[in-house]
C-alpha cells in the first residue's frame, strides 16, 4: 500500500504542488524508489493562495484522495468515484474521496487526472501511481477494541504475522454498531481484545454481544483475546468469576494437546493479565473432562489449561466453540514475554479461519472505505494536522519567529573546551542564580552527558501556557480559548520548524573574523538542543490527551498551567563526554553574549581544578537552607487513608478493571515566614535547595525550573521519552524500586526485583509503552532493548526497561515526528498503569486531586527536531500562586503502591532530603538536614 501525497509549497512565482509517495509500511528499508515517479507530475498551479494547504492522496485498490480544506474533488476519468468525510482529530473535517479504477486487475501504470475545485478557481493536477496489491485482494480483519492499553501490539500482529489489513473500531462506536452487518461482510475475520471489565457489564463489551448472535448466514471466523474470550465463554454457558489471585503481568506455561489452533505449537509460556476467568464447573473432574464439552458449556471445546497455578487450580486459556467459527484465549498473545508459540496460535487460527470460510462458501462481499481505514492508513492522517507547512503560518509561530529578526542566520553558536565545568556554578557566575531559568541536569550522574541551560531574555522569551481546565492557550498578551489540547501540538510544531536552521547559509562575509573561528561546521550536531521549547506538560493534559475527565482543580486561584513552555532562544549545553561546552542563540546579532559567556567559561573552567571552587554552595547558604529545613512542618497523607486507598486498588485489580495501578499522594513541607525575608529573599531559596538535592541525589534527568508561577526542584532518574534528529525515539520506563539502606545490598534488591511482583508490573509497562509507540510508527518499528536491567542510582535500585522506535524521514509530508509520540502516549505509562485509560479514572477517583506536574512529563523540544522528556518524580514543586501570608509551601509527591501490593514500596520522594551534602570543611553532622520525622508513617 502506498500512501501519495502532494505537498503545496510557497514559492517566490506561486505555488507549487509537489507529489510525493510516501509508503507507510516501507519507508524504513525502501525510502519509496516511486518518489522519482512521482515529483515528475510537477507544478501544476493556479496560482492562488486561497488554496488549499495540503491535499493527501491515497492510493488503495484505486486511487484516494484526501483533502483537508474541503475541495470538491472531481474526478475526469471514467471511474466511478465516491466521497466521504471523517472528522480529523482537531475538529476540522478531513475529506476523503474514492476512486475506484475501471481495470483493476490490472498491473500496469494507471493514470489518472482530476480536477480539485474550489470555489472560482480551479486546480487541475494528473498524475501517475504505480499500482499495488488492491486493497479488495488482501484480507481483512476487524479488530474490536476494549479500550486496552495493548491494542496496537495486537494489531501489529495481525498485520506483520497474518499479513491483514485491519481494521479498528472501538466497542462505543455507535456508528460501527449501526454498520456492523456492512462491516463484518467487508473483512474476512473478527478479532475482539482484551480490556478492563467484566464481560457481562454492557458497557465494557458494548456491541461484542452482538457478534456471539449472528445467523448462520451471517457467521464469520471470530477471535476473542482476554476480556475477548471471557465474553465467548460467558456467551456459551460458562461463569466468569473472579479468581482468588489476580493475574495481571503473570508469565506461565499452559498446557495443551497440539489440537486444532494449538497443532504443532510447542511450549506455550503466555503473559496473561486478567483476574477473572471462564469457569467450566470442573471442579474435582477427572483429568479427561478438561478436554471435552461438558453439559455446563456443551459448546465449548477447552484447547489449552493452565495447570500451573496452585492458588487458583486450573484456568481455562484457550477454546474454540464445536460448531462455529469462534476460538478464544486467555492470555495475551502479544505480549513481549509470551514465547513464539503464543503467536503462532494467531497463525494457526487464521489458517482454520480461512478453511472455514472457503470449505462453507463465505466471500467477502462489498467494501470498506470512508472512516474504517485500515489501521496502517489511519494511523497516518489522523495525525497528519500536526505537520507544519501550512500557508497561513499561525499567529504563535509569526510571534516565536519573529525574535530572530529577518536574518538567515538562525543559529549562532561557539564551541568551548571546558573540564569540570558544572551547570549550577555557571548559572551563579553568570548572575542568573534567581533568574526565570529552566536547567535540564544530568548532575554529573554515570548516565547522563549533557546539561542544558535554557536562559529566559526578558522581553524576547515567550512563554506559551495551555491550561486543560479552562481550555486556554496564552502567550504574551495573547489568550485564546481552544477545543482542546489536540489544537496545541501542531502550534508547537510548526513553531519549531519554523526556525528550523536547515538551509542555513553562513554569509562568511558579514562575520567578523574572530568569530569565524566558532563556527566549527554548519551546525553543531552533538549539542542535543539548538534552542526551542523547554518545559513541563502536567499530569492533566496527559489526561485530557485520553479523555479522562480531571479532577477538581484547586478553587482559591493557584492552579498552573498544565502546559507550559518556554521558547528558548539562548541556551548553554555542558557536553560531560567530550568536555565542550555550547552556547548557542536564536537572537539576531547576539555575538557579544556568546563571547561574554565563552570567557566566563574560560574562567570557571580554568578556576574548576583549584579547590577553593570545588563546591559552589558556600557554607552559610547551606546552613540557612538547613535552619529554614528545619523549621519545617510535613504533613503526609495518614497510614490509614493510605491503607483504605491500597484496598481500593486492590478492589479494582480484583476485579479486572485495572491491570495495574500507580497510587500516588503529595506531603507538603510547609515553612514558617521568617521575619527578616521579603520578596527578593524568601526564607526558602529553591536554588539552594536544589544544589543541595542535585548532590544527595544525583539523578541524569534533574531540573531546576524557574517559572513565573512555579518552581520545580527535581532529581528524576526516569527518562520518558526522547526522539534524536534522525527519528530514533527511546523511553526508558522504570518499575520496581527497592531503598538503599542498612542491610540492602545488590544481590539482596536483584532478588525483589526479580520477583514476579516487580517483574510482572514492569512488564506491563513496557507492553503498554510498546502500544504507545507502535501506535505512531507501527509495530514493525518499535522493538524492545532492554527487558528488565537492574540498575544502580545513589539511592535506591530500580527494574528498568528500554522501549525504541524508529520514526520515518521528517521529510515525507505527512510523517509523523517525535511530537506525535509525545501526545500518543501521554501520561507516562509507569504513572498510571494499565490499561491507561480506565486506571487513570480509577486513581483520579481514589487521589480526589490534580497531581500537577508531578506524573507529567519535562523537557525539551529542540527546533533541530530532536526532543527529551522525563517523568516528574522525585521532585519537589513550589506552587508560587498558593503561597499563603507567612508560610513557603512545597509539594512533594509520594508514590505508594500498585498492583498487588505484596512489599511496602518506599518513600521515594524523600529519599533525597536525608542526606548531608558534601560540602567542603563543613563540620556539619552527616544528618543535619533530616527533616522532620516524627509524623513519618509505618509504610516508608
Ligand atoms: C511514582 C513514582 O515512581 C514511579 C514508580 C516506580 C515503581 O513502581 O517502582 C518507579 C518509577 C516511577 O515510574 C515516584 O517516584 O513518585
Ligand atoms: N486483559 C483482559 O482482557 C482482562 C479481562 C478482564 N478484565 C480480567 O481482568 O480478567
Amino acid at each position: 500500500m502506498y500512501a501519495l501525497s502532494m505537498q503545496i509549497e510557497r514559492v517566490s512565482t506561486g505555488l507549487r504542488y509537489r507529489f510525493q509517495y510516501y509508503a507507510p509500511l516501507l519507508y524504513q528499508t525502501r525510502p519509496s524508489q516511486s518518489l522519482v515517479e512521482c515529483s515528475q507530475i510537477s507544478d501544476i498551479f493556479d496560482g492562488r493562495e486561497t488554496a488549499s494547504r495540503r491535499v493527501y492522496i491515497l492510493y488503495t485498490d484505486g486511487l484516494t484522495l484526501m483533502d483537508m480544506e474541503g475541495f470538491d474533488i472531481i474526478p475526469t476519468t471514467q471511474d466511478t468515484f465516491s466521497k466521504y468525510s471523517i472528522p480529523s482529530h482537531t475538529g476540522s473535517t478531513l475529506y476523503l474521496a474514492n476512486i475506484s479504477v475501471a481495470s483493476p486487475g490490472s498491473s500496469s501504470r494507471l493514470r489518472f487526472d482530476f480536477h480539485l475545485t474550489r470555489s472560482s478557481h480551479t486546480t487541475i493536477i494528473m498524475g501517475s501511481v504505480t499500482r499495488t496489491t488492491p486493497l479488495d485482494e488482501q484480507l481483512s480483519i476487524l479488530y474490536v477494541d476494549c479500550f486496552d492499553s495493548f491494542t496496537n501490539n495486537i494489531i501489529g500482529l495481525l498485520e506483520g504475522r497474518l499479513g491483514a489489513n485491519v481494521i479498528m473500531v472501538r466497542i462505543d462506536d455507535k456508528q460501527a454498531d449501526r454498520d456492523l452487518h456492512t462491516l463484518l461482510r467487508a473483512v474476512d475475520g473478527v478479532v475482539i481484545g482484551p480490556g478492563p471489565g467484566h464481560p457481562g457489564n454492557p458497557q465494557d463489551v458494548g456491541f461484542i454481544n452482538r457478534l456471539w448472535a449472528l445467523s448462520d448466514s451471517e457467521l464469520l471466523p471470530i477471535f476473542g483475546i482476554c476480556l475477548g474470550f471471557q465474553s465467548l465463554c460467558l456467551n456459551h454457558g460458562a461463569d466468569v468469576k473472579k479468581l482468588k489471585s489476580p493475574r495481571h503481568g503473570i508469565v506461565s506455561r499452559s498446557t495443551h494437546q497440539g489440537t486444532d489452533i494449538l497443532k504443532g505449537l510447542g511450549d506455550l509460556d503466555c503473559t496473561q493479565y486478567h483476574s477473572l476467568h471462564a469457569d467450566l464447573e470442573l471442579t474435582g473432574a477427572p483429568a479427561t473432562h478438561f478436554w471435552q464439552p461438558n453439559d455446563v458449556c456443551p459448546d465449548l471445546l477447552p484447547l489449552a489449561w493452565d495447570l500451573s497455578d496452585d492458588d487458583n487450580g486450573p484456568v481455562l486459556m484457550a477454546v474454540r466453540h464445536v460448531t462455529k467459527p469462534f476460538w478464544g484465549c486467555q492470555f495475551h498473545p502479544e505480549s513481549i514475554c509470551t514465547s513464539e508459540a503464543g503467536k503462532d496460535l494467531l497463525v494457526n487460527w487464521w489458517k482454520h479461519a480461512l478453511r472455514w470460510s472457503a470449505n462453507n462458501g463465505r466471500v467477502k462481499t462489498g467494501e470498506l472505505t470512508g472512516r474504517y481505514l485500515p489501521n496502517s492508513f489511519s494511523r497516518l492522517f489522523v495525525d497528519a494536522p500536526i505537520q507544519s507547512g501550512h500557508l497561513k503560518t499561525s499567529h504563535l509561530a509569526q510571534e516565536l519567529r519573529s525574535a530572530a529578526g529577518r536574518d538567515g542566520i538562525f543559529l549562532r553558536w561557539a564551541k568551548y573546551p571546558a573540564q569540570g565545568v558544572t551547570p549550577t556554578v555557571l548559572l551563579e557566575k553568570l548572575g542568573h542564580r534567581d533568574d526565570e531559568v529552566i536547567l535540564l541536569d544530568s548532575q554529573g550522574h554515570n548516565m547522563g552527558r549533557f546539561d542544558i541551560i535554557g536562559l529566559v531574555v526578558p522581553g524576547k522569551t515567550t512563554n506559551v501556557t495551555y491550561s486543560s481546565y479552562e481550555r486556554t492557550l496564552k502567550y504574551g498578551n495573547f489568550s485564546k480559548n481552544i477545543d482542546s489540547i489536540d489544537d496545541c501540538w501542531p502550534l508547537f510544531q510548526e513553531a519549531l520548524d519554523l526556525y528550523y536552521p536547515q538551509n542555513q547559509e553562513i554569509d562568511r562575509s558579514k562575520l567578523r573574523s574572530d568569530m569565524d573561528r566558532f563556527i566549527a561546521g554548519h551546525l553543531p550536531a552533538d549539542s542535543p538542543f539548538w534552542g526551542g521549547f523547554m518545559g513541563y506538560v502536567s499530569y492533566e493534559a496527559g489526561l485530557e490527551t485520553i479523555d479522562v475527565k480531571l479532577p477538581e482543580k484547586p478553587t482559591d486561584g493557584s492552579a498552573i498551567p498544565d502546559i507550559n513552555f518556554a521558547f528558548i532562544h539562548r541556551s548553554i549545553v555542558i557536553d560531560h563526554h567530550t568536555n565542550q561546552i555550547y552556547v548557542q542563540s536564536l537572537l539576531p546579532n547576539d555575538w557579544t553574549w556568546i563571547l561574554r559567556v565563552g570567557s566566563l567559561i574560560d574562567s570557571v573552567s580554568a578556576a574548576s581544578g583549584k579547590s577553593e571552587c570545588l563546591s559552589s554552595t558556600s557554607i552559610t547558604e547551606s546552613r540557612h537552607l538547613n535552619d529554614t529545613l528545619a523549621r519545617s512542618t510535613i504533613t503526609r497523607p495518614t497510614g490509614d487513608s493510605y491503607r483504605a486507598q491500597v484496598r481500593d486498588c486492590q478492589d479494582h485489580l480484583r476485579s479486572g478493571d485495572s491491570y495495574e495501578l500507580c497510587l500516588t499522594d503529595e506531603s507538603s513541607i510547609v515553612i514558617p515566614s521568617d521575619p527578616s525575608s521579603d520578596k527578593d529573599n524568601p526564607p526558602l531559596n529553591t536554588w539552594s535547595l536544589y544544589k543541595k538535592m542535585r548532590l544527595n541525589n544525583p539523578a541524569p534527568h534533574g531540573a531546576y525550573l524557574n517559572l513565573p508561577d512555579v518552581s520545580i526542584v527535581g532529581t528524576s532518574p526516569e527518562r520518558f521519552l526522547s526522539w534524536s534528529r534522525g527519528g530514533h525515539c527511546q523511553f526508558r520506563p522504570i518499575k520496581g524500586t527497592v531503598k538503599k539502606g542498612p542491610g540492602m545490598t545488590h544481590d539482596i534488591a536483584s532478588e525483589i526485583l526479580n520477583s514476579s511482583k516487580e517483574r510482572a508490573e514492569n512488564l506491563m509497562i513496557v507492553d503498554l509503552i510498546r502500544h504507545d509507540l507502535s501506535g505512531v510508527v507501527g509495530a514493525d518499528n518499535t522493538w524492545v532493548s532492554k527487558l528488565m536491567v537492574m540498575e544502580e542510582y545513589e539511592k535506591v535500585y530500580q527494574l528498568v526497561s528500554v522501549i525504541e522506535g524508529q520514526l520515518p524521514p521528517a521529510e515525507l509530508p505527512g510523517a509523523p515526528r517525535g511530537l506525535h509520540v509525545l501526545k500518543n502516549s501521554l501520561p507516562p505509562g509507569s504513572m498510571t498503569g494499565a490499561p491507561k485509560k480506565r486506571s487513570c479514572e480509577i486513581l483520579v477517583d481514589l487521589e480526589k486531586r490534580p497531581r500537577g506536574i508531578y506524573a507529567g512529563v519535562l523537557g525539551y523540544m529542540d527546533v533541530g527536531g530532536a526532543g527529551d522528556f522525563s517523568v516528574v518524580i522525585r521532585t519537589l514543586v513550589k506552587n508560587k500562586l498558593e503561597q499563603k501570608e507567612g508560610e513557603v509551601a512545597l509539594s512533594v509527591n509520594l508514590f505508594m503502591a500498585q498492583n498487588t501490593i505484596k512489599s511496602m514500596q518506599l518513600g521515594m520522594s524523600e529519599a533525597f532530603l536525608h542526606r548531608s551534602e558534601r560540602v567542603g570543611d563543613s563540620d556539619e553532622k552527616p544528618d543535619e538536614m533530616e527533616v522532620r520525622d516524627e509524623d513519618r508513617n509505618g509504610y516508608y
